[in-house]
């Protein structure tokens, strides 16, 4: 008889399969038009499409192992009637359920794990990739022709930045046992696939402390110093921060998932972030990654986050993340002391 795979394996199998699920739902609200927006605070929305989505996850892991502690960007999401049957996901992914547990993972118990949910993370680029897909293309052309100062590049670079932005959202499920990010998993709704009718949507990635990562292809880091930082929530601090780096190029792209992404991809050295608001459910599915990877994911000081229960959910000290340890030690002795206590003190 075939044993059961450890509780992290079949948990991240689990978060896997459901991730995609709701991925599709992330899709779904932005087909049907209706976004549904809150504004939570400044520059923090949260639309049909996050609520929706962390349902989806939050109901489809608690079913399946409910001593774990789920935490979920969008607290206790309202649903009217009940969940869709559809949204309860029980599959494991078949792959993922074949890894090789690393020897200090495999008696971890279900009270021993937080997992933290970010359902829709890059909310603004969503929100505003949104309205140009919206707009009818007819009505686009007509303001085009009718004003001659707009240029054919700047028209077709506005539409291209614009879908663009679709491809920031993820979706983030980070695994965390001990307070240290174990296992997560990052999927993008909006990745292309080929085109015609062979066009795909949607590729999850993930990784496993001490079995490796999935999904893609890993590659080097670019060989000259490219940074990533944020696209919507930056202020004097951060730029400053940017300058500091002395860098090739800077990539203004939005959302924590998406820039982890990069790293992993070789599009970007460093992630530099020297600011609060990425919180607990950005991070800990791209530190996990990251890190199962050979990377890794600090505040601006050099210090790990803490995943436990009780921990503060704000990331108060900003995020640097690299793919390697040289471009991290880099990028953190850039970044000048009195920054560092200026963040530290807030
Ligand atoms: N000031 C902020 N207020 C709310 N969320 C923030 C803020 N700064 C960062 N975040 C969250 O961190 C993610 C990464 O930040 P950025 O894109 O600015 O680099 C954002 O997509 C957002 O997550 P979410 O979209 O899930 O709300
Ligand atoms: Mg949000
Ligand atoms: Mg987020
Ligand atoms: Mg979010």
């Amino acid at each position: 008889m075939a044993t059961a795979a450890p509780l992290v394996v079949r948990l991240l199998a689990s978060s896997v399969s459901v991730a995609s699920r709701a991925g599709k739902i992330v899709r779904d609200v932005m087909s049907k038009g209706e976004l549904g927006i809150v504004e939570k605070g400044k520059d923090d929305y949260q639309t049909e499409a996050d609520r929706s989505a962390q349902t989806c996850i939050i109901s489809s892991l608690a079913s399946q192992y409910p001593k774990i502690n789920i935490i979920g960007e969008e607290g206790s999401p309202e649903h009217e009637g009940e969940i869709p049957s559809d949204w309860l996901i029980t599959e494991g992914d078949e792959e993922v359920l074949k890894l090789v547990c690393p020897g200090d993972l495999q008696g971890v118990k279900e009270e021993e794990v937080v997992v933290w949910v970010d359902p829709l993370d890059g909310t603004s680029e969503y929100t505003q990739g949104a309205l140009m897909l919206k707009r009818d293309p007819w009505e686009r052309w007509k303001t085009y022709m009718t004003h001659p100062f707009i240029s054919m590049k700047w028209y077709l670079s506005l539409q291209q930045s614009n879908y663009g932005f679709l491809e920031h959202v993820t979706v983030l499920i980070g695994i965390s046992v001990n307070e240290t990010p174990v296992a997560g998993v990052i999927h993008q709704p909006y990745y292309k696939e080929g085109s015609g009718v062979g066009k795909k949507l949607g590729r999850t990635i993930w990784g496993l402390q001490g079995a490796g990562v999935g999904g893609f292809s890993l590659a080097p880091p670019p060989s000259s110093l490219i940074i990533t930082t944020t696209r919507s929530h930056s202020n004097p601090v951060v730029e400053q921060a940017l300058q500091v780096m002395n860098a090739s190029q800077v990539l203004r792209v939005g959302g924590a998932g998406y820039k982890v992404l990069q790293l992993l991809e070789g599009k970007a050295s460093v992630y530099v972030f020297a600011s609060p608001g990425c919180k607990k459910w950005d991070t800990c599915a791209p530190e996990a990654v990251l890190a199962a990877a050979g990377g890794s994911l600090t505040d601006v000081l050099g210090h790990r986050y803490k995943y436990g229960p009780t921990e503060p959910h704000p990331n108060k000290t900003g995020v640097l993340a690299a793919v390697n340890p040289e471009l991290h030690k880099y990028a953190l002795e850039r970044i000048p002391q009195e920054l560092k206590d200026a963040l530290a003190k807030k």
